[in-house]
């Protein structure tokens, strides 16, 4: 597992918007093989969002050939209601992009979108069904993600099975507390329930990435990373993944150890003087075959 570390959510959000948009442009998708890129709801990813379409107005990145999967969605709510799942992702990110002050749409098919439906009339049957549509697409490439501050990762809450899969979930009361925030205030109005993927759907992507910002995810984030694998804290399985980038601001770093810090930033620091070496003998070895083409 990596830890990056920046220094606010804004310089947390370019850096994981960059780099999907690298793992994009380097998958080069097609319409036969589209990349497929699992998505989160919640304050943390929005500057990630954001960063994203600006990539996209740009013309750095497409979302033509991307399909996407999210990650939950409550139960019972309706879809049009301000704070669904649904919602949030065409507000915040597929229709338009309320920072740049421009009628902007993310050039995504609405057929290449895929989110849970918390009110069909079968929701066993939508879970399944769900599990059976990223199968189809040959599993999920990146699976970004986001944590509650009792380390839930999407819905999963403490004491999800690590091998569960998308599946109906209640909500903790922890999470429900959390979340009133987003509805005036008002627990009652919070659902009980949410639709989400399960800890091995997310564990079965080729990647996660995870981005945890603010002193308050600060306890998970040490759970997680350094204490044992445990289902109290979901966002620990992370540790059985063999690619798995955990990307934080200074706030959520308070509750690790300094040593901790140390290590990840120093792996940083010895990655990036690899990858300029790489680079480096990369350019010489492109100058050295235009010689011996002369
Ligand atoms: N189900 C979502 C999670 O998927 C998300 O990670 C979490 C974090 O929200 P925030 O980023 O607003 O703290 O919110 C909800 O609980």
């Amino acid at each position: 597992m990596r830890l990056i570390i920046r220094e606010d959510p804004s310089h947390v959000g370019d850096y994981i918007a960059n780099y999907i948009c690298r793992r994009i442009n380097d998958f080069a998708p097609t319409a036969e093989k589209p990349f497929v890129l699992g998505l989160p709801t919640g304050s943390s990813p929005i500057p990630t969002y954001k960063s994203l379409i600006k990539l996209v107005k740009d013309g750095k990145l497409s979302f033509k050939h991307v399909v996407t999967f999210n990650m939950d969605e409550y139960v019972g709510l309706p879809q049009d209601h301000s704070e669904s799942y649904h919602t949030f992702m065409f507000r915040e990110f597929f229709s338009h992009s309320r920072y740049l002050n421009l009628p902007f749409t993310v050039d995504i098919p609405p057929s290449q979108v895929h989110i849970l439906n918390g009110n069909a009339p079968d929701l066993i049957g939508e879970c399944k069904s769900y599990e059976e549509q990223i199968k189809s697409f040959g599993g999920i490439e990146l699976f970004l993600g986001g944590i509650g501050e009792d380390g839930h990762i999407a819905f999963n809450e403490p004491g999800s099975s690590l091998a569960s899969r998308t599946r109906i979930k209640t909500l903790a009361y922890d999470t429900i507390l959390a979340n009133a925030r987003f509805f005036n205030n008002d627990i009652s109005a919070v659902p009980r329930m949410a639709l989400t993927v399960g800890v091995a759907t997310v564990l079965d992507s080729r990647e996660v990435v995870v981005v945890v910002t603010g002193q308050r995810k600060a306890l998970a984030l040490s759970k997680a990373i350094e204490e044992g694998v445990n289902h109290l804290w979901t966002l620990s399985a992370l540790q059985l993944h063999p690619w798995a980038l955990i990307v934080v601001d200074e706030d959520a770093t308070a509750e690790l150890h300094v040593k901790t810090v140390k290590y990840f930033k120093s792996i940083e620091r010895v990655q990036d003087e690899v990858e300029a070496t790489q680079r480096q003998l990369k350019i010489k070895g492109e100058a050295s075959q235009v010689g011996s083409m002369e």
